[in-house]
């Protein structure tokens, strides 16, 4: 079942068209990894999806997005809670400069929540579903800056499960980190899919054939193919799939 639909997406920088014409169904409680070389458009295409490029200055976006029915670029959306059930995480490790607890309890306190007892499950949750609980539990006071760079995402991971998302943004969030953070990463993505639909962008094509279900090949605005990833990395239908992903270019 598709989650997201895209139909006929445009995106304008100015003058610069960054993306044409662009159909793709991205599907429930799957992951879909984004590929492409450099500047082909996949972080502009990954935000337009919680419209996260409306904070960009001169960006012009035509076209459908449904997030399941609802048309997410319509006048009225309230953009806040949309981006709460499309949470995003970055590339790099972002995470405020207070606890490890406030952290994760900022976004729901945001909210309006303000009873310990909640606040304390949420934080424990969205660690425990996060796969850092058993590593911070005995210090959730101390701050979010002492861990390393692979528990800083982790953490970045459970900020945004606080909110409850539906979808989760992922751009590049292992290419600031060593090869074992990146698998305890990679592990976690598998294990969330179960609840939430998954948009990952990766420069890593290994990385895209190990944890994604469904592929997406950009190149220079256009998307060029769609399909299983099995299919992408075996048996891709364009000629210039197979050339990027057997590394003629990219
Ligand atoms: N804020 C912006 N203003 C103008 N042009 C932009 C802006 N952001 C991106 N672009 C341009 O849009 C195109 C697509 O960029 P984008 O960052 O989406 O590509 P990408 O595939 O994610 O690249 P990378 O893999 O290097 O991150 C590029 O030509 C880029 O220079």
């Amino acid at each position: 079942m598709s989650k997201i639909s895209v139909k006929n997406l445009n995106l304008y920088y100015g003058d610069f068209q960054a993306l044409r014409n662009i159909d793709l169904n991205i599907e429930e409680k799957k992951v879909t990894a984004l590929i492409g070389p450099s500047g082909c458009g996949k972080s502009t295409f990954l935000r337009t999806l919680n419209r996260m490029n409306d904070l960009i200055d001169n960006v012009k976006t035509a076209g459908s997005l449904c997030l399941e029915d609802q048309d997410i670029y319509r006048d009225d959306v309230d953009v806040v809670a949309l981006r709460r059930r499309i949470g995003m995480v970055f590339q790099k490790p972002n995470p405020f400069p207070k606890s490890i607890y406030e952290n994760v309890a900022y976004g729901p306190k945001r909210y309006g929540i303000k009873d310990k007892k909640q606040l304390d499950e949420i934080v424990e949750r969205s660690l425990r579903e996060a796969a850092l609980w058993d590593e911070v539990k005995d210090r959730l006071d101390k701050s979010a800056l002492g861990l390393s760079g692979g528990q800083q995402q982790r953490l970045c991971i459970a900020r945004a499960l606080a909110m409850k998302p539906e979808v989760l943004l992922m751009d590049e969030p292992t290419s600031a980190l060593d090869p074992i953070a990146t698998a305890k990463i990679e592990e976690l993505i598998i294990e969330l899919k179960k609840n939430y639909t998954i948009v990952i962008v990766t420069h890593s094509m290994q990385q895209a054939a190990r944890i994604s279900d469904n592929t997406a090949f950009f190149l220079m605005g256009d998307l060029i193919e769609v399909d299983k990833t099995q299919k992408i990395f075996t048996t891709p239908r364009d000629k210039r799939t197979e050339d990027y992903i057997t590394g003629r270019f990219g």
